[in-house]
């Protein structure tokens, strides 16, 4: 019997006040109704889901390191990395996905190319596998079905 492989969806700072911040950018939807999202998505693919948010970028990285170790194990499927503003500024999650190898996604709910010029660069993208952004709440089921073909 094969064991069934884990998506872990990580969610950096802000995102825990999804619903009532920026309504026009990020929609109405809770991170509650996203950890739904995903779990419909994985149940729809054979998945089991791993949902966390933090805002600290020390505990982003341990749980990338932590994601290295399931993948070592065999148990993962792919990371899915909202990073929030780190995505803009963070070379340690930059690091830590080169450093463990672990296959991800980049995911963004808005454009974050129409938006201000400080969105437009980021250190994740350069270490992922995947990058999707503008899909809304809904990038999420998205980029768990992105992670079968890995
Ligand atoms: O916190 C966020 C959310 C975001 O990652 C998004 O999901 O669209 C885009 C980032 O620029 C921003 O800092």
């Amino acid at each position: 019997m094969s064991t069934m492989k884990t998506a872990l969806v990580l969610n950096g700072p802000n995102l825990n006040l999804l619903g009532m911040r920026e309504p026009q950018v990020y929609g109405t939807k809770t991170l509650a109704d996203v950890e739904q999202i995903c779990a419909q998505a994985c149940a729809a693919h054979g998945l089991v889901l791993d949902f966390r948010q933090s805002n600290h970028e020390g505990v982003l990285v341990d749980w990338i390191h932590e994601a290295g170790r399931m993948q070592a194990a065999g148990t993962l499927a792919g990371v899915v990395l909202n990073a929030g503003a780190y995505t803009h500024t963070s070379v340690a999650l930059h690091d830590a996905i080169k450093g463990t190898g672990v296959p991800a996604v980049e995911l963004h709910i808005s454009n974050v190319h129409v938006r201000e010029a400080f969105r437009h660069h980021s250190y994740i993208a350069p270490a992922a596998r995947a990058v999707l952004c503008g899909f809304g709440v809904q990038g999420y089921a998205l980029a768990i079905a992105g992670l079968l073909d890995w």
